[in-house]
């Protein structure tokens, strides 16, 4: 078949455009919800009565001349100025509402963009609905996702999970009370494992800062080139290779809230001085960029280390340390408030019990006098992690003295058995006797015990520190630190 070509004039050619423009715009004005135009400067210079009655405005005197943003905060139609570039489909929230827009450059006979101008086509575009459904369901999903990622940021803990009635323990609450009402620094000192952690969440919990996030960082478990990226946060494409987006330090998770940094006294020198640098100015500067960004954080640190003694080596910022320091709170270890011991095992089994979902235990007298015979180097922790390898190992549903004994080292039952005898008078050397071999001075006591609970976490993780201290409840570094005093003194 021959193929036939239609030939047009210059002439025809423009009487065709301009019909089709003019069916186009009738076509037009019957498809859209509402149109509204902006000057070049992102100012409102027209709007349709259709977008005035969606939103909600009689007089258009309300808007002439406002920027876009102040009546529809979302609007591109600045952007489109910006680049001259339509956007000729996008969804546009607008309250509860999600409008799907359209969006057009204006120039002048130049050529030049005078302004730009938007239509909103919702709901008119049948085909559209699939895809109006489909982002109303991620939207839905996203949101669920955020509001678990705000719950899963809130505190964990409040003060009541802060179990013990001691003496030392009733006042380390009334601090955490008195620490949340002051929207200060806190410093929490104290050995691995005893509850700084709880007690950070506790105090957030309290304050007034409650319903915005609790983040903590652990100084000791990101590695130093990464710190300040953690921290402050990263602009977009800073590192050639690099995430091309921008990532959130945790300073701007946390702002509003509270940023929990624990394990401060691990904390490499340059990173201290920018922290010290935050801490006084409230702002933050993304890494690779020189934008700042005002931010308002409450800082708890916690620390197991001496930090006067890092301050007087060199190691720990002086000005730091007394920034952090406004108000201490010292934890005391376990060993002094044993009077808590029955009340955290039975707290412990409760959570053993509720988290595997096996049988609730309870731990008899004498196995409770047993376990205060020990000094918990690794605090709460350690206890925690001996009450659930008991439950493991044993049936009974009260656990008791030979549930514990072989996971304590031998001087503890040698000398629950010496004070047995003793009780009983069955060492012929009378209940008082100062020969009784369990008897010797307290330090001496103490490195002897040192020394065997460390060579039996050792020799039960097959010499591996690591899984030794995972074993005890002490973190990696405190673990080491105690092997390498032992070689010393050896
Ligand atoms: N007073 C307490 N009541 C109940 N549980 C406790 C208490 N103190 C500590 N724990 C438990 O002991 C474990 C260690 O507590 P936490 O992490 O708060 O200690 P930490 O002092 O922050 O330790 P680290 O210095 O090693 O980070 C957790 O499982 C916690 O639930």
């Amino acid at each position: 078949m021959p193929t036939q070509s239609v030939h047009h004039t210059p002439d025809t050619s423009a009487a065709v455009r301009q019909h089709a423009m003019r069916a186009l715009f009738d076509q037009f004005d019957s498809l859209y919800e509402g149109a509204i135009a902006v000057d070049c400067q992102g100012r409102i210079s027209w709007i349709d009565d259709k977008y005035m009655s969606m939103l909600g405005l009689r007089d258009p005197q309300q808007v002439l001349g406002r920027d876009i943003e102040q009546v529809i905060p979302n609007s591109l139609l600045r952007e489109v100025i910006r680049t001259a570039q339509p956007i000729l489909l996008d969804i546009m929230e607008f309250g509860q509402q999600s409008f799907v827009v359209t969006r057009l450059p204006l120039r002048d006979a130049g050529g030049e963009v005078v302004g730009a101008v938007g239509f909103v086509l919702y709901e008119r575009l049948a085909h559209l609905k699939p895809l109006v459904a489909k982002f109303a369901t991620l939207q839905q999903e996203l949101d669920a996702a955020r509001r678990g990622l705000a719950e899963h940021r809130r505190a964990k803990y409040t003060l009541d999970q802060f179990v013990g009635e001691a003496p030392a323990t009733v006042e380390i609450k009334r601090q955490a009370r008195r620490a949340a009402q002051q929207d200060v620094s806190v410093l929490l000192l104290g050995e691995t494992g005893t509850g700084k952690e709880i007690l950070a969440n506790a105090i957030h919990a309290m304050s007034a800062r409650a319903g915005a996030p609790f983040i903590g960082v652990n100084m000791a478990a990101v590695p130093e080139s990464l710190l300040e990226a953690e921290f402050f946060g990263v602009a977009p494409g800073a590192y050639t290779g690099a995430d091309k987006k921008a990532r959130e330090g945790k300073f701007k998770l946390a702002d509003g809230g509270t940023l929990f940094l624990d394990e401060i006294g691990d904390m490499p020198l340059p990173v201290q001085g920018k922290l010290l640098r935050v801490l006084q100015e409230q702002e933050i500067e993304l890494l690779g960029s020189n934008k700042v960004l005002k931010i308002d954080v409450r800082v708890i640190a916690a620390t197991s280390v001496d930090l006067p003694a890092l301050v007087a080596q060199g190691r720990f910022r002086s000005d730091l340390y007394y920034r952090l320091n406004v108000l201490p709170i010292q934890l005391p270890p376990l060993r002094a408030r044993l009077a808590d011991l029955a009340s955290l095992c039975d707290a412990l089994l409760q959570q053993i019990f509720e988290r595997n979902g096996t049988r609730r235990r309870a731990v008899t007298p004498a196995a409770c006098a047993l376990l205060a015979r020990y000094p918990w180097p690794g605090n709460v922790r350690e206890l925690r992690n001996v009450l659930e390898r008991a439950c493991i190992l044993s049936d009974r549903a009260r656990l008791d003295v030979d549930d514990f004994a072989a996971m304590l080292p031998a001087e503890v039952n040698a000398d629950l058995a010496a004070g047995e005898r003793a009780m009983a008078g069955h060492d012929g050397a009378g209940a008082t006797s100062p020969a009784s071999p369990a008897v010797r001075p307290y330090a001496e006591a103490l490195a002897a015990f040192d020394r065997a609970i460390v060579e039996n976490a050792l020799a039960a993780a097959n010499g591996n520190v690591p899984a030794a201290a995972r074993l005890l409840g002490l973190s990696r570094a405190a673990m080491y630190k105690r092997v390498a005093a032992l070689s010393r003194r050896a």
